[in-house]
């Protein structure tokens, strides 16, 4: 691929990403409480050639998530994601998977615990320095979320446009996350003249074209079929080879199943299950 997507500062070996993807890891409330603490502090270092472990990017530590109602959707939740990691977050409906990444984007703010993105405390994070972050993760969901009357070339680049990239800057990035996606040929397109796959396909272009570290994706095969699923993921191994770290939230088993990549389970608001 070429600079579809500008990687990241940091490159990753084949070895290492292995490595990365064997590095997602349970902790005792404990444990994870002290790396939360380290985290803050850790240098975000480009790693180096030998197999030297990945920095944390992702810390949540003795988490809880009650929302006003009541209703308690994450209890005690404790977890560390490695830069480069492919990580699924499967459990049925209800059982706290979307928190789990409206926390991680700051769209909601835990009840209790620990999370640091990228070295930082969200806890700690208000206005502009949030939106800084935010800046910084990538996000897709079920529903796409596109503006409906932009075409996808402007879907893509609004983000962009609203951090106040040069029309220069934002051409040198569109067409090659276009390509990455295999939409360069629909950029005049406008949503409704998509099919649901290419739709996604576009969301997943507007949430790198920034050249986020972490990607999120909250069930982003929810509305497609197999064939469609398949390339989605795909897409997002690709973008996780050139060293974007990538959490997805999906209730597809069959999908997880023919993967080899790491997997945590929500149940009821805990976590339950790993598949390193
Ligand atoms: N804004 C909210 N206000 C109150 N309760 C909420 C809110 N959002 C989610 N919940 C509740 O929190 C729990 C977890 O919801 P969440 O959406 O995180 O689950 P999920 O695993 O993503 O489910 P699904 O797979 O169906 O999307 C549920 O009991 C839900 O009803």
């Amino acid at each position: 691929m070429t600079s579809a997507v500008t990687p990241p500062k940091t490159h990753y070996t084949r070895r290492q990403q292995a490595q990365a993807r064997r590095n997602v890891r349970f902790q005792t409330a404990a444990t994870a409480a002290t790396a939360a603490t380290a985290a803050t502090k850790q240098p975000q270092t480009t790693p180096s050639a030998t197999n030297s472990p990945q920095p944390t990017l992702v810390t949540l530590a003795g988490v809880n998530k009650t929302y006003d109602n009541g209703s308690q959707a994450l209890r005690d939740l404790n977890l560390q994601v490695k830069k480069g990691d492919f990580l699924f977050v499967t459990g049925p409906s209800g059982a706290g998977k979307s928190t789990l990444l409206k926390l991680l984007y700051g769209q909601e703010r835990a009840t209790s615990g620990d999370i640091i993105v990228d070295g930082q405390n969200l806890a700690k994070l208000r206005g502009n320095r949030l939106a800084m972050l935010r800046r910084r993760i990538g996000i897709v969901f079920q529903d796409y979320k596109l503006i409906p009357r932009r075409t996808v070339a402007e879907n893509v680049s609004f983000v962009l446009w609203a951090q106040g990239y040069s029309r220069r800057e934002i051409n040198r990035r569109l067409r090659p996350t276009l390509r990455m996606v295999g939409l360069q040929h629909k950029a005049s397109c406008f949503p409704d003249q998509l099919s649901g796959g290419e739709q996604q396909r576009v969301s997943i272009a507007r949430a790198v074209v920034g050249t986020p570290p972490l990607l999120l994706a909250d069930e982003p095969t929810g509305n497609l079929d197999g064939d469609n699923s398949r390339q989605v993921i795909k897409i997002l191994e690709k973008l996780n080879s050139i060293g974007i770290t990538v959490l997805i939230t999906t209730h597809d088993e069959p999908l997880v199943r023919a993967s080899n990549h790491p997997v945590v389970q929500i149940q009821d608001g805990r976590l339950t299950h790993v598949r390193h």
